[in-house]
């Protein structure tokens, strides 16, 4: 009998574990063919997902002997919480495992949209010397703004303060009496976040209260010449208001690893080509070597011991 149907990839070694104790079917395409997943998910005990696989809907009606949803990372955007709450469903994130992984992709995506140096290769081939163009900023004494100020922020946090940087967060989910706020300039509104930070960077999950949260209106009330950095989600930032904000030059750059669509249709391919210092990465910025590693054991060990649990 089917115990643990895996939609995703997962580290091999985590999958042998599980495989010594329980019948699992692993196949990291199955996202993308949701009537097979339905399928196999009705015999399973037990589910095991990235941020692709939609555990809603349809599949949540055909997972009829589901009894636990194992997501390897944190967000929690893909998974109908609510139904599976209803159900007796439990859902299991991999809390902390990938937050280095994210705290290095936006510790490196700061440096090089404030130095703008690294896209040199192609002009220097060229025969050109462009130094003056490439006189790029300094993090150290700048300000790193955090909208939402959880843990991975912090594991950011405490690398930009290791460069000199000051750190600066909002997120009213906080009590101002919490000790993490310590040397931390604790901002009472979005707004006053905003007008300080020089880099930017998203640190909240997507729900009713952040989508669209960083619209035109929060765009335009960034500093000029400031830079933006989004891992969360992509539902939280507005996809043209951003392109505007850069071809404007009111900011001077961008990285994003998360979109509202994913992978990126064709219009927002359009949207996004030539703006100028965007960098765009595939939702990979919690995903190392080693945190699928860390991902991959948390998720077989939160599983393994949720299925043994429930048939005690
Ligand atoms: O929510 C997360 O942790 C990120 O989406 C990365 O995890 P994923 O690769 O499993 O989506």
């Amino acid at each position: 009998m089917l115990d643990i149907v895996v939609s995703e990839f997962m580290d091999e070694a985590a999958l042998d574990g599980l495989r010594s104790e329980f019948e699992v079917h692993y196949d990291p395409t199955l996202a993308d063919r949701p009537r097979e997943l339905e399928l196999l998910v009705s015999a399973a005990r037990a589910l095991i997902v990235r941020n692709r696989t939609r555990v809603q809907g349809p599949l949540l009606a055909a997972a009829r002997r589901l009894e636990v949803v194992g997501r390897l990372g944190v967000g929690l955007d893909n998974i109908d919480l609510d139904a599976c709450r209803a159900r007796g469903i439990e859902v299991l994130p991999a809390t902390g495992a990938n937050a280095v992984a994210v705290a290095e992709y936006v510790i490196a995506a700061a440096l090089v949209l404030l130095r703008g140096v690294f896209a040199a290769t192609d002009a220097m081939l060229e025969g050109q010397w462009p130094r003056e163009r490439l006189v790029g900023r300094e993090a150290a004494r700048r300000r790193m703004g955090f909208v939402g100020f959880g843990s991975t922020a912090r594991q950011v946090a405490s690398r930009a303060a290791a460069l000199g940087m000051r750190i600066a967060a909002y997120d009213p989910h906080l009590p101002a009496t919490d000790p993490v706020w310590q040397g931390v300039e604790r901002h009472e509104t979005l707004e006053g976040l905003l007008a300080a930070a020089d880099v930017l960077s998203l640190h909240v999950p997507l729900t009713a209260e952040t989508r669209g949260l960083i619209d035109a209106t929060a765009l335009s009330a960034m500093r000029p010449g400031a830079v933006l950095i989004n891992t969360s989600r992509g539902g939280i930032l507005d996809e043209a208001a951003l392109v505007e904000a850069l071809r404007a030059g009111r900011l001077a750059g961008a990285a994003l690893d998360v979109f509202a669509t994913e992978p990126l249709d064709r219009d927002t391919a359009l949207l996004f080509d030539a703006a100028p210092n965007l960098i765009l990465t595939p939702h990979i910025a919690g995903v190392t070597v080693e945190s699928n590693e860390r991902v991959s054991a948390m998720t077989a060990a939160n599983v393994r011991k949720a299925l043994k649990r429930k048939r005690a």
